[in-house]
């Protein structure tokens, strides 16, 4: 059963169709890399996938589960808001500009969802925290305020925020592109260490070719909210077959 299911999602914004039927699957355990001009909806599917935005038509499919709306006979309905919070607590994603809580420490950052929303308790919770802040390398910023921090541990910060709530799926939009590209690699690695040690299902968005062909196993190529071609990192940074993936990634790869 794939982790991710889109079928036939329709999302517009006013009269811009932004995706028009767009249908995919992410196996569980896949690192899927969404690449494409700017527009063409890369965006739009994660936070989808974080019910940020709710789609015009068709459904989406978290582990089998309808996770905004179900068929009953021809109809389309939207489920209930709590069966759609149990689905959604198994996404994780993190942001292009961190969305920190600016008034509370790094640990109080980390803690918060876990404690308050899965209902852990604090000290197990605080102990999972600790642990995170080892493995991303900011132990001794753990008392720290946000704003004290650099934009690359926040971002840290963030990645062992969206950890701490054990997702099934994590979402990465962007996540270096408000760095300063000296810290990027930290961040990077921080991402890949995540994918080598975990079996997360990973959808990302990034114009990192380097990191998105160490990371990813399938890339998909969007364009006007379709995707216009789907292969592996291999062939589709050094063979791609469609000439408007070949036009896009010589923009992007010079
Ligand atoms: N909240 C919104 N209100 C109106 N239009 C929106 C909104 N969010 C996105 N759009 C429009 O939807 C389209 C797709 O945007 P999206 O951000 O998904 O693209 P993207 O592929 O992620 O682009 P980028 O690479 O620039 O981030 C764009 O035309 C955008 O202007």
């Amino acid at each position: 059963m794939p982790a991710i299911e889109f079928r036939d999602v329709v999302k517009r914004f006013g009269d811009n169709v932004v995706l028009d039927g767009l249908s995919f699957d992410v196996p569980q355990g896949d690192r899927v890399t969404l690449i494409g001009p700017s527009g063409s909806g890369k965006t739009t599917i994660l936070r989808l996938l974080m019910t940020l935005e709710e789609a015009d038509g068709g459904l989406i499919h978290i582990d089998g589960d309808p996770y905004t709306h179900e068929y009953r006979g021809p109809k389309r309905v939207a489920i209930p808001e709590k069966r759609r919070r149990v689905v959604r607590n198994r996404v994780g994603m993190v942001f292009q500009q961190f969305n920190l809580f600016p008034n509370m420490t790094v640990l109080e950052n980390i803690v918060e969802a876990p404690v308050h929303v899965l209902r852990q308790p604090k000290d197990e919770a605080v102990a999972r925290a600790e642990q995170l802040l080892d493995q991303v390398g900011l132990a001794d910023k753990r008392d720290a305020r946000c704003t004290q921090l650099s934009g690359g541990q926040q971002q840290r910060v963030a990645i062992a925020r969206a950890l701490a709530m054990d997702p099934e799926i994590l979402l990465l939009d962007e996540v270096t592109s408000a760095l300063d590209p000296e810290i990027v690699a930290d961040v990077l690695g921080v991402l890949r260490d995540v994918a080598a040690s975990t079996d997360i299902t990973m959808l990302l968005v990034t114009h990192e070719m380097q990191f998105a062909r160490e990371v990813s196993n399938r890339v998909l190529m969007f364009d006007h909210g379709r995707i216009v071609e789907e292969a592996d990192p291999e062939t589709m940074f050094t063979a791609p077959r469609h000439e408007r993936t070949q036009e896009f990634l010589r923009a992007v790869l010079g």
